[in-house]
């Protein structure tokens, strides 16, 4: 007898999860393998090559992770996550995006900081795995597509599970997709994701973007989300 509908669903899901849960591994462990200076030479060579390019950073042995910042970008699927991600580290126009199966990172190097910007995708199997990359970030930002109003109480309850867990970790909301007619205004999303709920213990911004290249206006959303990141992680 042939395999039902909801077995393949159920496969797939556990596969997923599967997946998802040796990606978590792996980023831990090239994470730590980094961070206790344990590269083999080659490596180390190739990373040291990479920062002496960048203006501002410092290679002396017990400084080199000290330009180091991690940038963990959270949201529901296709919020525009990868969209911002693809955007903010190139110059290049991208089409439509895929959705994120697992994890996808960009580095950028700016006033001496090299930023890692991971994003998890936001697909529902994928957002149990969300709280263990807390760990390593140092800001968290969280995108929202301004457009998809029916599923704002889910991005607000998802959010709001993030920021129980770490109550000082600084927070930027991307009010993305403002480029739409649709597109609900920073206030409305403000009160629709219960922002003033925030206590005052974390920095927190709220930004409207629009991560597609259709005008100036989107192009100066994005840079301003890259100037805020330098500005909070330079304080770390
Ligand atoms: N109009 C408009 N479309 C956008 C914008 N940002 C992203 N999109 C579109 O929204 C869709 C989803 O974008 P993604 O960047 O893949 O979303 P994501 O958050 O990475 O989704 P997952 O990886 O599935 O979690 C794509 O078709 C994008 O082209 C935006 O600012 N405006
Ligand atoms: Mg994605």
């Amino acid at each position: 007898m042939a395999p039902s509908a909801g077995a393949f669903k159920h496969l797939s899901l556990v596969l997923g999860a599967a997946v998802t849960a040796l990606g978590s591994l792996l980023f831990i462990a090239w994470k730590t393998y980094f961070r206790d200076g344990n590269a083999s030479s080659s490596w180390r060579g190739q990373w040291e090559q990479q920062l002496e390019a960048e203006p501002g950073c410092n290679l002396r042995e017990e400084e080199l992770h000290s330009c180091e910042r991690q940038v963990l970008v959270l949201g529901l699927d296709g919020a525009g996550k990868s969209s911002v991600l693809h955007y903010i580290s190139s110059v290049a126009a991208k089409g439509r995006a895929s959705p994120t199966q697992g994890f996808n990172s960009v580095r950028l190097h700016a006033d001496g900081l090299q930023m890692d910007l991971l994003e998890v995708g936001g697909s529902q199997n994928l957002r149990s795995y969300w709280n263990q990359y807390l760990t390593w970030a140092h800001v968290l930002v969280f995108v929202v597509d301004s457009s998809d109003s029916s599923r704002l109480p889910t991005a607000c309850q998802e959010l709001h599970n993030l920021l129980a867990e770490d109550p000082q970790l600084p927070l930027v909301v991307l009010a993305n997709k403002q480029d739409k007619s649709d597109a609900l205004s920073v206030a409305e999303l403000h009160q629709e994701l219960a922002l003033h709920t925030l206590n005052g213990q974390r920095e927190f911004f709220l930004l409207p973007t629009s991560a597609i290249r259709s005008s100036l206006a989107t192009a100066t959303s994005i840079l301003h989300l890259k100037s805020l990141l330098v500005k909070l992680l330079a304080q770390v």
